[in-house]
């Protein structure tokens, strides 16, 4: 663990430390259906442990904060943990929830994808409303990389017609609001910190701007990748490779251990 210049620079100033995590996929396993998702069970004490070292540690997701929080009981436990959700447009911190307006496309991209989904015939396909966005899910489709596909050129349509932009993930196509990604949401985060390094797990294409802002920093940092047979490229640029959330809340409790045991 100590072998990385990040990991020793936060094992030396805890209290300079970041610790970003993304949430399904890293913190959560990943399951069929996104409202039955949950937290690894041990997640939010080993959080918790971290925070109490000084670090400051917080959930970098495309899910709304207030579904981060339902989906992980104990996580408002967290000390001093903040929730930047929807990509880093809303942010949750001591209770509060802060948010720009919801884009204006957004109601008709609900209204027209009723009947685009169905007129390309595509069963299984599932529709998430997350307010101010919507993910298009194909996990549960017969053929879900073929309904990816055949999605893709028509969401992506829809999408730019009421000036939103797709951001592509794990057997899913969210519709979103511009000018916003995890890279843009954790650099802001890390200046405001006046964090000196910082480690980022994630394990799906929108955690590569996370990686990117880590790297762009000048910070000594991390990147992990909670790793997983759908995803490679993120792998390909992470530092440190575990086997999934169980292998993401192994190392953050190895790390809170040095801290407890010295
Ligand atoms: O940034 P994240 O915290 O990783 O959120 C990204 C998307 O995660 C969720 O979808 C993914 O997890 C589901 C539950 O395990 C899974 O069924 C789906 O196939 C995955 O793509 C969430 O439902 C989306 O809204 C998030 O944008």
């Amino acid at each position: 663990m100590k072998n990385f210049p990040g990991m020793e620079a936060i094992l030396n100033d805890p209290s300079g430390a970041v610790i970003g995590l993304d949430f399904d996929g890293t913190l959560a396993p990943i399951v069929p259906d996104p409202a039955r998702a949950a937290i690894h069970p041990k997640a939010p004490e080993v959080l918790a442990e971290l925070a109490s070292h000084g670090l400051s540690v917080v959930i970098v997701t495309g899910r709304p904060p207030a579904t981060v929080l339902e989906l992980g009981p104990g996580l408002a436990e967290v000390p001093r943990l903040v929730v930047l959700g929807h990509y880093g447009f809303e942010r949750w911190e001591d209770g509060r929830v802060t948010a720009p307006p919801p884009p204006p496309g957004m109601p008709h991209v609900k209204a027209e994808l009723p009947l685009l989904i169905g007129s390309l015939r595509l069963d299984g396909v599932t529709v998430e409303d997350k307010g101010r966005s919507v993910a298009v899910h194909t996990r549960r489709a017969a053929d879900p990389d073929g309904a990816l596909a055949a999605l893709r050129e028509p969401l992506t349509k829809l999408a730019g017609e009421h000036g939103l932009v797709i951001e592509p993930g794990r057997m899913v196509l969210e519709l979103r609001a511009p000018g916003m990604d995890k890279g843009h949401a954790l650099g802001l985060f890390l200046a405001e910190r006046g964090a000196r390094s910082v480690l980022f797990a994630g394990d799906d294409l929108g955690d590569l701007a996370a990686f990117e802002a880590v790297r762009g920093s000048g910070l000594p940092g991390v990147t992990v990748c909670s790793g997983s047979t759908e995803v490679v490229a993120l792998a390909e640029q992470a530092d440190i490779v575990v086997d999934g959330p169980d292998g993401v809340v192994a190392l953050l409790a190895e790390l809170a251990s040095v801290f407890s045991h010295p």
